[in-house]
Order: structure tokens, then sequence, then C-alpha cells
């Protein structure tokens, strides 16, 4: 038959809900699709302040790239729109909301989750990178929980976004890699580096490299100065997948595929 027709959405196919926050660019709502009754969140950005940012290519780029990512870990775009002012990001609703709200509660994690969430997220970046897409930007503020708990990467958008970001949030540094604090081009190994420092705050409850200073977090990522508190206690096995982690040379950091089949996460992580 025909080629599948490319369905053209419009505001009228939804009922509009409770807002869910609010970024840089606009609002995104809780919608409901009239003809299926399927729930979404509905990402409402003003092409005025795109095009002032000049991030129109960039937004184009990433529905490009969203559009053909399909895994149960990564947020789904399933479509646009837009009219006179505003675009459209038909986006999936993540029933129970935001990682770091959960971490902030219960102040940090206990190993199984910690290990269910990272063995997850490992997956979600293998597949990503099959598909030469990196640099998920991995942060608690870019995590969201589907009804079933799972972890879903949200991608909140190229840092254009100030969706209900912690205030210590807005530019932190905890995340980078020394590759990036120096600038240098990154690879996927970044991820892994990033899928580290997350899970080094799962267990603790800070980054590792946490400082009052801008000056002294780029100081101690530059020197890799990891150090284990005594509280929380930690397995010795989490330390030593996070040190396999945390290695500034980035040809020598754990193969995510190797992270799968440490003892730490084969012990602790619920099959997916
Ligand atoms: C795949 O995802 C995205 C793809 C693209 C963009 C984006 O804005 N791109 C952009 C914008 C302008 C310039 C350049 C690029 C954002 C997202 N994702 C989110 O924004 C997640 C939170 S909104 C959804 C959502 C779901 N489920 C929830 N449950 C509770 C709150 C909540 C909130």
């Amino acid at each position: 038959g025909a080629a599948a027709e490319i369905k053209r959405w419009t505001l009228n196919d939804f009922d509009i809900g409770k807002p869910l926050g609010r970024g840089k660019f606009g609002h995104v709502y809780l919608a409901r699709e009239k003809r299926s009754t399927h729930i979404v969140a509905l990402k409402v950005l003003f092409k005025s302040q795109l095009k002032q940012s000049q991030v129109e290519h960039q937004l184009r780029r990433e529905v490009e790239i969203q559009s053909h990512l399909r895994h149960p870990n990564i947020l789904r775009l399933y479509g646009y729109f837009y009219d006179q002012k505003r675009v459209y990001l038909i986006l999936e609703y993540a029933a129970k909301g935001e990682l770091y709200k959960e971490l902030q509660k219960c102040k940090y994690f206990s190993e199984r989750r910690a290990a269910t969430y990272v063995a997850s997220l490992a997956r979600a970046l293998i597949y990503c990178h099959g598909k030469h897409v990196i640099h998920r930007d991995i942060k608690p503020e870019n995590l969201l929980v589907g009804a079933e708990g799972e972890l879903k990467i949200a991608d909140f958008g190229w840092s254009v976004h100030t969706f209900n970001r912690r205030r210590t949030m807005c530019g932190t540094l905890d995340y980078l890699p020394p590759e990036m604090v120096e600038s240098v081009e990154h690879d996927a190994s970044v991820d892994i580096w990033s899928l580290g420092v997350l899970c080094y705050e799962f267990l603790y409850g800070v980054p590792p490299f946490e400082a009052k200073e801008h000056s002294d977090t780029y100081k101690r990522i530059l020197q890799v100065n990891l150090k284990f508190p005594s509280k929380p206690v930690v397995s010795s096995s989490a330390k030593d997948l996070i040190s396999q982690m945390l290695v500034k040379e980035t040809s020598q950091r754990l193969p995510l595929h190797k992270l799968l089949e440490h003892p730490w996460i084969v012990q602790n992580a619920e099959p997916s």
C-alpha cells in the first residue's frame, strides 16, 4: 500500500491538562490525544525565543535524532507540530516524575536500586552509542521515572531547559569529565564518566567532585580526586566499579558492556 501517511498533528488533537513544568523556551503540559486517549507531555516552545537564541537548527537536529530513538529507558519524542508562534513537541509522559526529587527525598539510594538504575542507563547508552548518539546528558535532572519505576533519559534538550532544575544545577560542572573541562573533543567515553558520577551520587547523595567554588570542582575533576566517605556504608564492589569509570584516560574507562558484567551490577541490579 501507499507509504504510511505522516500524521499532521494540530493542537485540536489534544485535551490540555495540568502544567508539568516550565523551560526557558516555554511550558510543558500533561495532554491527552483525543482519538486514542493516549496521555503525553506536550512541550510548547515559542518560535520567537528559539529564533532569538539561534537554536532552531539544534532543535531540528535533535527532533531528527530523537524520532529514531526507541528504547524503554529513553523518553520518546513521538512527533511535533507548529503554528504561527509556537513549536509543539509531543513527548512521552513519565508517570512517576523526576528522579532528582526522589534522590533528594531519600538522600541516597540502596545498592540494589542504584545498580538497577545504572544498568538500565548503561543499556540505554549502549543503544545510543550504537546509533552514534553520545552525551545524553545523564545527570539526575535529566532523568525521569516511568509508571513501572523504570528510568527514562529525558534529555531536556541541549541544556536549553531550566525545567525545575535544582539551583545548584544551572551550570553545574559536577558531571563534566576532564576532557570536557579541558574542552578537548569528546567521544562516547564521556557517557561512561558521567554514569560513574551518577552512580556515586546515587550511593552517597552528592556528586564525587563537589566543591564550594567552581574552580575547586574543576581542579578535583582534573586530578580525579576521588574520595569515598565512610558514611553511608557502600560495598567495596560498588567503589571498585566507580573507580573503573572515573578514570582520566578515556581509553582506560570501563566499557559499558563490561559494566554490565561487573560483579556489583550482576549481584545487585534487578533483571530488566
Ligand atoms: C525526548 O525529550 C525531549 C526532546 C527535546 C527536548 C527539547 O526541548 N529540545 C530542544 C528545545 C529547544 C531547543 C533545542 C532543543 C526536550 C525533551 N524532553 C524534555 O523536555 C523532558 C521534560 S518534559 C516531558 C515530561 C515527561 N514526563 C514528565 N513527568 C513529570 C514531568 C514530566 C515532563
